[in-house]
């Protein structure tokens, strides 16, 4: 028998977690994810159960990495709130298991993780995909994601210029004040993103929020919000007209309405052009449209495990 799973909770996985071996880490899982190679990556598409009383859904993420003795499973709810709502918008867990004899090794909190995956996999795609002269940078939205996107943009990238957008200026004053540089706070949408080179959309919005009028030729966009099939950041024009990239073909098809609604193409996953299969046309306008994958959450659940092993056997 195998013992208890070890608790890894939300300051431990803070403090062992770190974008520097996070953002190689994501970058060689997504080219892995690319090759569909069972023995690389398997990743079944994710279910999501209705929790229609609560506006919300409970997601089921499992991910098992053959080659590297990887498996985990995340379980992420995440709701419509209210405006003001004190509940949190998503709430994750992750269970990492040992593949061998199919115990769980370990229990730790997903809302990190969550946060800092899904910021180094936009960093990612922005260090592919942005032109190489950009100075500007603005995010729409105030919340977790808007905080993870600006960490690991700062940490990487040198933006002249970072913007920020919320529907209430006193959130956009507030999250200029809670993070450590300097950050310009609009109550336009359209004011924040003209000019910008790279805008990063990490709202709850379900309509679209950002329109190709406002997008400069040639930006690169990050949209991380609009999770669900009937759920929109980006308007139809900018979708047709930018080049697409994605996380996953499967996923983005199954659940972005950015992609299912406007009819757009996807043009590659970001695994397919680190791959070298498809190119990175920084010098059009681009769109990383961005679901979220099983096998992120594992790799970085793994990341995190060793460290803590690290750490145990130390004390
Ligand atoms: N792609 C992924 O991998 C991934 C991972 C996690 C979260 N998400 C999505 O990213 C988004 C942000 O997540 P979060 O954890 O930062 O949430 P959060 O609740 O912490 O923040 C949401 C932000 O959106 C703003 N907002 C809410 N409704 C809006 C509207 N109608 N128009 C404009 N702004 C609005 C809020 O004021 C807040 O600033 C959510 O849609 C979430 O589902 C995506
Ligand atoms: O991949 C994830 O973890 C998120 C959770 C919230 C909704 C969208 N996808």
């Amino acid at each position: 028998m195998s013992g208890p799973p070890v608790v890894i909770w939300a300051p431990a996985v803070k403090r062992l977690l770190r974008y520097s071996d996070l953002v190689p880490c994501l970058e060689e899982v997504l080219g892995q994810f690319s090759h569909r190679d069972n023995a690389e990556v398997l990743q079944p598409v994710r279910t999501a159960v209705p929790l229609r009383k609560h506006h919300g859904f409970m997601l089921s993420m499992p991910a098992y990495m053959e080659n590297r003795g990887v498996l985990s499973t995340k379980l992420v709810c995440f709701y419509r709130r209210e405006e003001g709502s004190p509940l949190p918008s998503t709430q994750a867990t992750l269970l990492l298991l040992d593949p061998r004899v199919g115990n769980v090794k370990a229990v730790m909190d997903g809302d990190v993780i969550t946060h800092m995956r899904t910021a180094a996999v936009s960093a990612i795609s922005a260090k592919l995909l942005m032109r190489p002269e950009a100075q500007v940078l603005t995010i729409f939205g105030t919340g977790h994601q808007a905080r993870s996107h600006y960490e690991v943009f700062t940490e990487m990238f040198a933006f002249k210029e970072v913007r920020v957008w919320s529907r209430t200026r006193q959130r956009a004053d507030a999250f200029c004040q809670s993070v450590p540089g300097p950050v310009k706070a609009f109550s336009s949408a359209e004011e924040a993103a003209r000019g910008a080179d790279v805008i990063v959309t990490v709202t709850r919005s379900t309509e679209p929020v950002l329109f190709r009028a406002w997008v400069k030729p040639g930006a690169h966009v990050s949209a991380v919000g609009a999770c669900r099939p009937d759920w929109r950041e980006l308007d139809d024009v900018l979708m047709k007209e930018a080049v697409v990239y994605v996380d996953s073909r499967e996923g983005a098809v199954a659940e972005s309405g950015d992609v299912v609604l406007s009819g757009a193409e996807v043009f590659a996953e970001l695994g397919d052009v680190i791959n070298g299969v498809k190119p990175a046309l920084r010098e059009k306008t681009t769109v990383f449209k961005s679901l979220g994958m099983g096998v992120q959450d594992a790799a970085s659940a793994q990341l995190v495990f060793q460290r803590w092993e690290t750490e145990a056997g130390q004390r």
